[in-house]
């Protein structure tokens, strides 16, 4: 673990089932290699992971078994590790490399930028040549131009101690943000292409891993289903999967299951198959948290016979790393835990409630515009992480807003449509529907859309969907707190709800919106008639640039006739998100000595 980081709590836990087929997966890691410096929950580092694969790896031989470890991406964007170099991860891809990965895919934040997707196809693929998979990127070469694999499609590989034939795949969901150097084939195409057709003809197999930024509950991997479904009815499939930052065990029928393991390096999935050859395959799961009481537990070791030299020196990597980046460099201090989604928005401690009452009003502000009015929108998904009481670090700020986004406008926009407008993009339904940019919760974070699921039957319900949405919903009501037992993860999922290894009280989770929204109406610009209602007619429409698409789309429905970009333009030039909430940071939250 990192200097500064947390102890882990004892904690009574729930031991995992090997078979003769195991695994270990980590998905949606964004950056967080240093682990949780604020949570000890989470607190072990990539370090400790290395040496938690070499001690399980030495377990597994010992009783004859196998064990796989795989990633399923979105390993970058979300961490200071990760955003704040220059390059960004210039320390990060050397970090990773140090984990030996059998199987891997990329997520969507490996593709979003042209300078991420390059990194990936020059650093992080020849870094896992043989384990990295694309089955569905493809990505134009720097170098020729020509648009090629981003890597293998599938592999074929047997197992070392039980000899097992397996089928692997890298998919990535149906993703349409990506930037133009790369193509992402809708799963649902790909496996009707000649090569995926001819891979699951493919008799000499005793297993197949469907390893994928996917969803477990998604159109897509229902697709990966049936076509291997269709030729092989008893061999057993295996998924692995991720994006909606989760922990979920989802059975798709008695020879095939799927895991996801969460999201920021909190949760180590494992999983294990006994008899995978035979008619009764055995699957058990378990949600590892991230810590190294859990994984002292796991590998029945200690604190001195734990970590291998290798763990170390990559903990030692990280340290330096961290160091150079001034990670810990402390900006202020938050007086209260400002929450993304464990309190009901808006309230005084919704971190959205935060940016609408205090960081945007106070200064976003374009000088050029003449203290004209606004209705300032941002995405909830730009936010990605809590905030907690106490020092607020050059860490913090990353890992709670860790993109590159601006702002733009559009000028003379009746409020009332302006209005409208929010609405349209919080209700979804109509606007998505017709929209080419439909994609998983494109908006709001991740989270959102996994608690989007039927509850009933577990499926997720596609935001297209013209279910009614659910308004503000406690998912998990508030238990009395247990002082063995601290608040944690408690995930029902199809097996039941033993998953977790930490048996932990109930944390509440509560819906987001879609976008936030604030009107910034200076004293001085009201005219004596307005200032009765204290509302504008006109405003400046701004917003945070990447959801440009949506405020298109959203406009043709609300009647603003516009053509975007053309009709908009930057505002506060050279001002992202992330710079505006440091400055008002820096600005607004000292550190007293109730800190130190
Ligand atoms: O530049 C960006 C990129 C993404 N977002 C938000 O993130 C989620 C996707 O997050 P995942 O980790 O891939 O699930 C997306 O829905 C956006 O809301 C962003 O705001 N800016």
């Amino acid at each position: 673990a990192q200097p500064g980081s947390p102890s882990p709590v004892p904690a009574k836990l729930r031991d995992l089932q090997w078979g003769k087929l195991n695994f270990l997966h980590t998905t949606d890691t964004h950056g967080w290699l240093g682990g949780h410096l604020q949570e000890a929950s989470y607190s072990a580092d990539w370090g400790d992971y290395v040496s938690f694969v070499t001690q399980m790896r030495r377990k597994a031989e010992s009783q004859d078994a196998d064990l796989l470890v795989i990633d399923t991406g979105d390993r970058v964007e979300g961490n200071g590790l990760y955003d704040s170099s220059d390059p960004k991860g210039k320390y990060l891809y050397d970090i990773l490399k140090q984990q030996d990965i059998d199987v891997m895919s990329s997520g969507n934040h490996e593709l979003y930028k042209q300078n991420t997707s390059e990194a990936e196809f020059l650093t992080n693929v020849p870094n896992f040549q043989g384990s990295y998979l694309a089955s569905n990127i493809d990505i134009y070469d720097p170098q020729s131009g020509k648009l090629v694999a981003l890597g293998p499609r599938y592999k074929k590989f047997t197992t070392k101690n039980q000899a097992i034939r397996i089928v692997a795949f890298g998919f990535l969901f149906d993703f349409t943000g990506n930037y133009n150097n790369t193509k992402v084939q809708p799963v649902e195409e790909t496996v009707r292409e000649d090569w995926f057709q001819e891979a699951i003809r493919e008799t000499e197999v005793d297993l197949f891993l469907v390893v994928g930024h996917v969803p477990l509950r998604s159109q897509e991997y229902q697709a990966v289903y049936n076509a291997v479904r269709r030729l092989h009815p008893d061999v057993p499939i295996q998924f692995f999967g991720g994006h909606l930052h989760v922990r979920d065990y989802a059975r798709y029928d008695t020879k095939s299951s799927g895991l996801a393991s969460g999201r920021f390096m909190e949760t180590i999935g494992f999983l294990s198959i006994d008899n995978v050859k035979s008619s009764n395959p055995v699957f058990s799961r378990r949600y590892i948290d991230n810590n190294l009481f859990s994984y002292h537990h796991h590998a029945g070791l200690d604190e001195a016979t734990f970590p291998t030299e290798h763990g170390k020196n990559v903990s030692r990597m990280i340290q330096e790393a961290r160091h150079a980046l001034d990670l810990d460099m402390v900006h202020g201090c938050a007086p209260r835990d400002l929450w993304v989604s464990r309190t009901p928005y808006p309230s005084s401690d919704s971190i959205y409630s935060w940016l609408e009452n205090e960081v945007l009003p106070q200064s976003l502000r374009d000088p050029l515009r003449n203290n004209t009015p606004a209705l300032a929108i941002s995405n909830t998904g730009a936010i990605r992480f809590d905030i907690f009481k106490g020092p607020f670090t050059q860490d913090s700020i990353y890992n709670m807003s860790p993109f590159t986004s601006g702002f733009r406008y559009i000028k003379d926009v009746p409020l009332k449509t302006a209005k409208r407008l929010v609405w349209l993009l919080n209700r979804e339904t109509k606007i998505f529907t017709e929209s080419e940019h439909q994609n998983y919760c494109p908006l709001g974070p991740p989270e959102k859309c996994a608690h989007d699921l039927d509850i009933e039957t577990r499926r997720y319900t596609p935001i297209n969907s013209e279910l009614k949405r659910r308004e503000q919903i406690v998912l998990s009501p508030e238990v009395e707190q247990d002082p063995q037992v601290l608040p944690g993860y408690t995930t029902i999922d199809d097996a039941g709800n033993d998953g977790d290894d930490t048996i932990h009280s109930s944390i509440s989770f509560y819906d987001v919106p879609n976008v936030l929204q604030t009107l910034i109406v200076p004293e001085t610009t009201l005219s004596a008639k307005e200032n009765t209602s204290t509302e504008p007619s006109t405003v400046d429409l701004v917003y945070v640039d990447f959801i440009e698409p949506y405020i298109a789309l959203a406009a043709k429905f609300s009647g603003l006739h516009v053509e975007l970009p053309r009709d908009s333009d930057v505002y506060m030039s050279g001002t992202s998100l992330t710079e505006l909430i440091l400055g008002w940071i820096k600005d607004n939250w000292r550190c007293d000595k109730t800190f130190i």
